[in-house]
């Protein structure tokens, strides 16, 4: 009897939120990357479903995510395999409501207590530093993604009065910061130079900086492998100017590192590069996928977005759900077209976000061809 074979090619349910700016353009680009990928690998593919919960539809409509609050939209989002998000904010909505409405609750409730922020200087870009060459910036910035000042704990009292008073409150649990601390050993251990540098302000600050600093070193014991060494935020940032090939792996808090990873993008070339996994580790929800950009309302609506940081987070979102290949594959034809001089304005280069979009899914089908 003849037997016929069947591929069985996997679906990933996508939910896709491109949000405000630059991030509607870069989303669509990314999407239109991440179809081309799973057409010329073959055995995946993605089912985008794309929810309109931006600044604009605040605007209108008096909420982000859902009228009865955010946390009845996350029940949807966990019914997709990944989250991949563009940017918010606009300047007609404060920024606080903004992020407070849409990506913190999502980062929050789906227990995405981990965002990882790689950056290195890709092919065919250079950094501002003089004398700092490819393979001199290689790092992976963890940054903890639930605590701090992230945490939502504060308030305003007499703000009618010349006696305003405002708190914003840092909170540090052993939880939180023990599972991001073996999170980023366990990064640092996967690299060849397994190196870890952490990041505090234990100088100043008496409580929960001590508290990480304590912590850190009693989880050192179980990664002797490790080389570690501890940086205080204001000095780590002249490390990472003057110094940077003495850096791999970095772990810091959650306002830390989000200052630090700007810089860190920064001095790789541009903020537009550089890609975020928001990791819910446990696998028990999905996990987000962004640049880690804002929406540039400067440059919205311009066509010259630098998607490179979008197609670097679609890379890692790949890699998330298992296709390791294809995720290295897609990194390899990004490098391809920055490396030939197709790039953004920040880049130093004159091509739109369209120009440099199309390149990389012309490269993917010359280097993937089937
Ligand atoms: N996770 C997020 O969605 C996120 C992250 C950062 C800021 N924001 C929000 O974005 C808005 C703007 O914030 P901001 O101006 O502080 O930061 P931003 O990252 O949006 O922009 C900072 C600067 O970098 C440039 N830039 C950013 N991304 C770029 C890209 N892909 N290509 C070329 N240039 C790029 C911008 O033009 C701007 O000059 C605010 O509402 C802020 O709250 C959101
Ligand atoms: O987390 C934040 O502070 C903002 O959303 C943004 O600055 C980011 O880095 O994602
Ligand atoms: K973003
Ligand atoms: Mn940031």
């Amino acid at each position: 009897m003849p037997s016929t074979v069947h591929s069985v090619r996997k679906v990933f349910k996508i939910a896709c939120i491109p949000g405000d700016g630059i991030g509607v353009d870069i989303a669509e680009a990314a999407v239109q990357v991440l179809r081309k990928l799973s057409e010329r690998v073959g055995s995946f593919e993605f089912d985008f479903t794309t929810f309109d919960w931006s600044s604009r539809k605040y605007k209108e409509l008096g909420y982000y995510i859902h009228p009865d609050g955010p946390e009845t939209g996350m029940e949807e989002l966990k019914k997709f395999d990944s989250i991949y998000f563009g940017a918010v904010g606009w300047p007609d909505v404060p920024d606080h409501i903004s992020l407070w409405s849409l990506i913190l609750p999502i980062r929050s409730s789906l227990s995405q207590y981990v965002n990882v922020r790689p950056t290195r200087i890709l092919r065919g870009t250079s950094s501002p530093l003089s004398n700092c060459k490819p393979g001199d910036l290689d790092w992976i910035i963890v940054r903890e993604n639930s605590e701090g000042e992230y945490a939502g704990h504060g308030g305003i009292t007499h703000a009618h009065s010349s006696n305003t008073v405002a708190t914003e409150v840092s909170v540090f649990t052993r939880v939180g910061i023990e599972r991001i601390m073996r999170f980023a050993f366990k990064t640092a251990q996967s690299r060849p130079r397994k190196k870890l540098t952490m990041v505090t302000k234990s100088n100043a600050q008496r409580y929960g900086m001590v508290l990480w600093d304590k912590i850190y070193d009693e989880v050192k014991g179980d990664f002797a492998d490790v080389e570690t060494d501890k940086m205080l935020v204001d000095a780590m940032t002249v490390r990472m100017v003057l110094r940077p090939e003495s850096l791999d792996t970095i772990v810091a808090t959650n306002l830390h590192a989000d200052i630090l990873s700007d810089l860190a993008a920064a001095l790789s070339g541009s903020i537009g590069i550089a890609p975020s996994s928001n990791l819910d580790p446990t696998r028990n929800n999905p996990s987000m996928f962004e640049p880690i950009h804002g929406s540039a309302p400067d440059i919205a609506g311009k066509g010259i977005a630098n998607p490179v940081g979008a197609f670097w987070s679609a890379a890692e979102m790949v890699r998330w759900l298992g296709m390791e290949n294809a995720a290295d594959s897609l990194m390899t034809c990004l490098e391809n077209v920055t490396d030939s001089g197709i790039k953004t304005k920040d880049l130093g280069g004159s091509s739109s976000t369209k120009e440099v979009t199309e390149a990389l899914c012309t490269e993917i089908e010359r280097m993937m061809g089937q």
